[in-house]
């Protein structure tokens, strides 16, 4: 049995970033960026007006008066000058008058016969937003995950299509003689599929496209035949038949298929059975069958996966700190993720793991917060000491 930091490394190793392409603007949301975008303009264009008022020049006094000789309106420039004594009146995010030095809010004057007169001296802010004060002509916004607002700053910048990784297609395939699907009637000796509803819902939260294949039975062949159905995805995932039971035929099928095995077994719990490789060219994760054991697995590997494989930075799922709620008895020789409840508080947050820590257990998981992190020979704790752990609700 290995590590899970050196699983995780053997994981990461067999995913590597895909290929791009480019993708409308509108349909960026949540896209990983490859590339820095570039800014072909300036933004605002111009000097703009910040307030709805009256363009004049210098620094009047109260009570002084200025003509209104023309208007500027968003999209609607004034063309014909400005002088010492005259005002333009002007609306936000109109072109200032280049000879304009400031606006005068509409509040602080009184307009009469095409006169405008000041209540107040014109002091404080100019109220011009400066040409390129966003951003110039250039600029570059870096790769990263397109969140709502990058996307404004992307149009912003006028760039209507964005080279984006590829989203990888992660095929999941459930297997088992007890498993069917959610709606139908299961045998009395069966039960449903749930691990795959996760195990989707997780890799698409990240970015990947997941398929439900069908399930596979227990046999060889069936097995055999839909993981040749995934051979088009970009990354295999596996659930259950990873143990040592006559019936896990998941190691033997896929070696025979011509897994190259990058481990079998990791020093964690749950999830002990864990398996990773290349199957054809293309990387495969075979996770326990426990429903908790493969979640967690899932946060710890295939999240990083595609991480990798999407061209983001991958490393270990995210650590936060908290403090222990109970005393724990030492942690002997396999990392355990205990799941756990968090209270937030003032400072770290209280993290108390659950009483059962069964790997079947689904309600528990739904309760939980967080995986309480415990490394390999942890000693005892005691309540109050400061622990990591992996937040669920990300
Ligand atoms: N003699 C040993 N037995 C077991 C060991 C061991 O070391 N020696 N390891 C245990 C551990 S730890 C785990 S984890 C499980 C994992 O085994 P498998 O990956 O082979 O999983 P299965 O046997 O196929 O299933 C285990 C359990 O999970 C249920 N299951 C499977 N798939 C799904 C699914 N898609 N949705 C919901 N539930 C699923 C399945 O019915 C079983 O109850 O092995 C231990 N045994
Ligand atoms: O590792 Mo198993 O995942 O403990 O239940």
């Amino acid at each position: 049995m290995i590590r899970v930091e050196e699983a995780l490394e053997r994981a990461l190793a067999l995913a590597s970033p895909l290929p791009v392409e480019k993708v409308p603007l509108a349909s960026a949301s949540g896209r990983v960026m490859a590339r820095p975008a570039v800014a072909t303009r300036d933004q605002p264009p111009f000097d703009a007006s910040a307030m709805d008022g009256y363009a004049v020049i210098g620094d009047p006094p109260a009570g002084a008066t200025f003509a209104v000789v023309g208007e500027a309106a968003a999209g609607h420039g004034w063309q014909g000058g400005l002088e010492p004594g005259q005002a333009v009146r002007i609306f936000t995010g109109a072109p200032v008058p280049p000879e304009a030095t400031r606006v005068v809010l509409q509040e602080d004057v009184t307009v009469e016969a095409g006169v405008i007169r000041l209540a107040s001296a014109a002091t404080g802010g100019a109220h011009i937003r400066p040409k390129g004060q966003d951003f110039r002509a250039g600029d570059s916004l870096s790769p990263r995950r397109l969140r709502p607002n990058d996307l404004a700053l992307l149009a912003a910048m006028n760039i209507p299509e964005v080279t984006v990784t590829r989203r990888p297609v992660v095929a999941l395939i459930a297997t088992g003689d007890e498993l069917v699907m959610p709606g139908e009637v299961p045998r009395p000796d069966q039960i449903i599929a749930s691990n795959s509803f996760a195990l989707k819902a997780l890799v698409e939260a990240e970015g990947a496209e997941g398929r439900l294949l069908p399930i596979a039975r227990d046999t060889e062949d069936e097995l055999r035949t839909v993981l040749d159905l995934a051979s088009d995805a970009d990354l295999i995932v596996t659930i259950g038949g990873a143990s040592v039971g006559d019936h896990d035929l998941v190691g033997k099928v896929a070696a025979e298929m011509g897994l190259e095995r990058a481990f079998y077994k990791i020093a964690m719990r749950p999830g002990k059975p864990l398996m990773a490789g290349r199957l054809r060219d293309v990387p495969m994760l075979g996770l326990p069958g426990n429903p908790v054991s493969s979640i967690v697995c899932a946060h710890l590997f295939l999240l990083p996966m595609l991480r990798a494989m999407l061209g983001l930075p991958a490393g270990p799922a995210p650590m936060r700190r908290a403090e222990l709620a109970v005393a724990l008895p030492p942690n002997p020789a396999r990392a355990h993720y205990m799941r756990a409840r968090l209270t937030p508080r003032e400072g770290l947050p209280l993290i108390e793991p659950f009483g059962s820590q069964d790997s079947a257990l689904l309600r528990l998981l739904a309760q939980a917060d967080a995986l309480l992190v415990r490394p390999v020979d942890d000693p005892a704790r005691e309540p109050g000491e400061a622990m990591d752990y992996i937040s669920l609700n990300a």
